[in-house]
């Protein structure tokens, strides 16, 4: 059994206790062993927290933004020298496979590196008035505090994603990591004091959503609200915080559809929808969560997917050979059994997978098979409820016009995939696909620059980018009469 840390809450610049002395376990699961506890923070933590941030904002705002950058480019460089260790540590909360914790590690850092080019963009505008003697001008001031709110899939890589435009923009930051997955993004602390971010300008506390989440929503020091998580937290967050009316950004659940049309490169498509559902287990927001199958390539189709889909080796995360680590929690986990029970009432067929694999090794844990249900229709459950797990139901359909009605009959508009190399169904696809992120010929995956925007259900906001950025920042219009000569 390996070391079980005990974590504070970082208020400050200092590890502190909560008032409430409460702890949580935080649980492997792969193994169920405790891998560390966290202190279940309460109202006057979320209050301390903002404090704190709000008392250090005056002089972070001050700071030329090339002075912050290079602060936060010292923090991103010491979260690369720690792969190692916060890989570990994501793969021992969250059960992500070692090669994808690296990743995550990497991708945390770039996203702060990214925010950091923004420095010297800043840009406002002066406009001429009407008026004689009178310019107009158009600045663009940090918003003040903002709190940060996020979820167990990426929960570091989530962080960055924040952490980086906030603080750049010249705000500082109360984070509130998931309860499930808190641990790496704790660490971010010790590191933040190592880069020499000042006391007070970035704060992480830990304690359920439901009470130390509402307060810092609902708190005035709180002047604007980034999120991710699943749906109805985001809605509680949006009306709690249209209160006050500040600004939030919500990157919320998702339920992608993965469209191979007649034309399709095959084995490309394969080998997409392959990763783009499995990988994270599943746990993904943008994942291929319904393939759509032409008629015509079907066979061709299922054949090669359904081999590849029997040879992932389902398996210890930290184990170079796995291809899939377990679900996050117990909750996950019964929620991949009920979908499957009701999909298969529903008259779906379980064409492989479906539950616990067997197993000594499988013993503990909250492990699952790769799965795939076949005779799916589209007024099933499980093509319009949210899996976010490895579980993949499989449609035909016989026209890009069905494909493009199946699609977008869906409360949710983050991602959607589509494999065809015909320009007409490209366009065609820009067009009328009702998502905020289409991916054609090829997987998920975001990058820095681009803009992760949800529609319908699946957020507001959206972040990433300039257009992410940009939201990070209040303007403020000055008119300035003068007396000419
Ligand atoms: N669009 C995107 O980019 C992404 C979307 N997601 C979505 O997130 C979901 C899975 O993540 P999960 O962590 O379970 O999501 P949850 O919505 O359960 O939790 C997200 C965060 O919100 C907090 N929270 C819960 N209730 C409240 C509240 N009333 N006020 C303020 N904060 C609250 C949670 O804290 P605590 O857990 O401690 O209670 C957690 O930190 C999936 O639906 C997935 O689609 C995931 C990743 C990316
Ligand atoms: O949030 C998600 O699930 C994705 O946006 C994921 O998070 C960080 C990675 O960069 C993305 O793939």
């Amino acid at each position: 059994m390996s070391e079980i840390k005990e974590y504070q809450l970082f208020i400050n610049g200092e590890w502190k206790n909560t008032e409430t002395k409460e702890t949580v376990e935080v649980l492997n699961p792969a193994t169920e062993e405790i891998v560390g506890h966290i202190q279940n923070g309460n109202q006057g933590d979320a209050e301390k927290a903002l404090k704190a941030a709000e008392d250090a904002q005056a002089s972070w705002k001050k700071l030329p933004a090339m002075e912050r950058s290079s602060i936060l480019r010292q923090f991103a460089s010491l979260i690369k020298e720690n792969t190692d260790f916060l890989a570990e540590l994501l793969v021992k909360e969250q059960g992500k496979l070692l090669s994808v914790a690296k990743m995550e590690v990497g991708v945390t850092a770039s996203f702060i590196e990214y925010a950091c080019e923004w420095a010297r963009r800043i840009e406002g505008d002066i406009l001429p008035s009407d008026n004689p003697n009178e310019q107009i001008w158009i600045q663009k001031i940090p918003r003040g505090v903002v709190v940060a709110i996020t979820a167990w899939n990426f929960p570091l890589a989530l962080a960055g994603r924040k952490i980086g435009p906030a603080l750049i923009a010249g705000n500082t930051m109360v984070i509130k990591p998931t309860s499930e997955t808190p641990l790496a993004t704790l660490e971010l602390g010790n590191l933040a004091n190592k880069a020499g971010i000042p006391k007070g300008v970035l704060n992480i506390i830990t304690g359920p959503g439901r009470t130390v989440g509402n307060a810092l929503v609902e708190n005035p020091i709180t002047k604007m609200v980034t999120m991710t998580g699943s749906t109805p937290v985001g809605q509680e967050i949006a009306k709690r915080a249209s209160k006050r009316l500040i600004p939030v950004q919500l990157e919320l659940g998702g339920k992608a559809p993965f469209i191979v049309l007649e034309d399709a490169d095959i084995d490309e498509a394969v080998e997409g929808a392959l990763h783009s559902r499995f990988d994270n287990c599943g746990q993904v927001c943008t994942c291929n969560e319904r393939l759509y199958l032409h008629e015509k390539i079907y066979d061709e189709f299922m054949e090669k997917f359904m081999n590849k889909v029997k040879a992932i080796k389902v398996g210890d995360p930290m184990d170079p050979d796995s291809d899939m680590g377990p679900k996050v929690n117990s909750g996950e986990l019964k929620h991949m059994e009920e979908l499957v029970e009701t999909s298969v009432k529903e008259g779906a067929t379980l064409e492989y997978g479906g539950k616990k694999p067997e197993g000594e090794q499988f013993k503990k844990g909250y492990w699952f098979e790769p799965t795939i249900l076949t005779n799916v229709s589209q007024d099933m459950t499980i093509v319009h409820e949210e899996s976010f797990g490895p579980i993949l139901p499989i449609i035909k359909f016989n026209s890009l016009d069905e494909a493009i009605k199946y699609a977008n009959d869906c409360e949710y508009g983050l991602a959607a995939m589509v494999y065809t190399n015909d320009m007409n169904n490209i366009m065609r696809c820009n067009e009328e696909l009702e998502y905020g992120e289409i991916y054609v010929n090829r997987g998920h995956g975001e990058q820095h620059q681009g803009f992760h925007n949800g529609y319908k259900l699946s957020g507001t906001g959206g972040e990433d980018g300039k257009y992410g950025f940009e939201q990070y920042l209040e303007k403020k219009t000055f008119y300035v009469k003068y007396k000419a000569k």
